[in-house]
């Protein structure tokens, strides 16, 4: 199968620490990957080298096979890549629809005021409607941002980058911070995303992302420290001590 992304000796360097150090994976198209690790492992830095957040300082990143590692967050965007954050990045003053405008524009509220009539034509009122029904939100469209629940916003996070329609979806930590049922919620709205999309997430619930993904990728010190199937991470020694190891730092 096609690879979507491919991560070739990619480095992140802040100073004299290596947030990421030299870590080389492949993830083929429509997988579900997880990212794992300890606090500090470098997951999000990973993650932000991927999108483009931080740029890498050594190797490449490839999207479907091509080099994308020194493209700016939008043009890495243009080429289907789409996330979410661990901070929410919602407008609570608005309606979810607002926000779901906000997000097809990549424009803050001071911007979308002045364009004044701007609307959404008929395509694009589709892709967010199929947004906000994947992220089970279709009867909340003229809501409040603020009147929602937490889990509902954490909902509206990833309708709106699945408004963008991506190829790639990178999640981070989609589930921190939720109830259990929120948590559910979350996990039933990843495994019906279409398998067209290749999905990458960063997640501290051990139970709800070995459910829910074909592959894991542990992390330890920003190095890559294990690859395998979920079943096989749960027994992993070298897993188990990288936590156990940090608890025990932490305690
Ligand atoms: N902008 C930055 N400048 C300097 N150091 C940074 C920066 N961002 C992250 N780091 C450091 O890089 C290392 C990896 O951090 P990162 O946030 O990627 O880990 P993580 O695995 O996502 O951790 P967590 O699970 O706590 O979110 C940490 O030591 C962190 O302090």
């Amino acid at each position: 199968m096609e690879d979507c992304l491919v991560l070739d000796d990619v480095g992140v360097r802040f100073g004299g620490l290596k947030a990421v150090d030299g870590v080389s994976l492949r993830v083929p198209a429509g997988q579900r990957r997880a990212i794992i690790g300890p606090n500090g492992a470098g997951k999000t830095t990973l993650f932000n080298a991927v999108t483009g957040v931080v740029r890498a300082t050594s190797g490449r990143v490839l999207l479907e096979g091509r080099d994308v590692t020194r493209l700016p967050v939008h043009a890495r965007a243009h080429r289907g890549m789409g996330r979410t954050f661990q901070i929410t990045n919602l407008f609570p003053r608005l309606t979810v629809i607002e926000n779901m405008h906000l997000a097809l524009r990549g424009l803050s509220p001071r911007r979308f005021a002045l364009l004044g009539e701007d609307r959404l034509d008929a395509a694009e009122r589709a892709r967010v409607e199929a947004a906000l029904g994947l992220s089970r939100l279709a009867g909340r469209l003229d809501r409040e941002v603020r009147e929602l629940s937490y889990g509902e916003q954490r909902q509206l996070e990833m309708a709106m980058a699945l408004a963008t329609e991506p190829r790639l979806l990178l999640l981070d930590e989609p589930a921190a911070g939720l109830s259990p049922v929120e948590r559910a919620i979350v996990s039933d709205i990843i495994r019906a995303l279409p398998r067209a999309m290749t999905v990458v997430l960063i997640e501290h619930d051990m139970d709800l992302v070995l459910s829910l993904v074909d592959w894991v990728t542990c992390l330890d010190n920003g190095r890559l420290l294990v690859e395998a199937a979920p079943d096989a991470i749960r027994g992993d020694a070298r897993v188990q001590e990288v936590y156990l190891g940090k608890a025990r730092h932490d305690a």
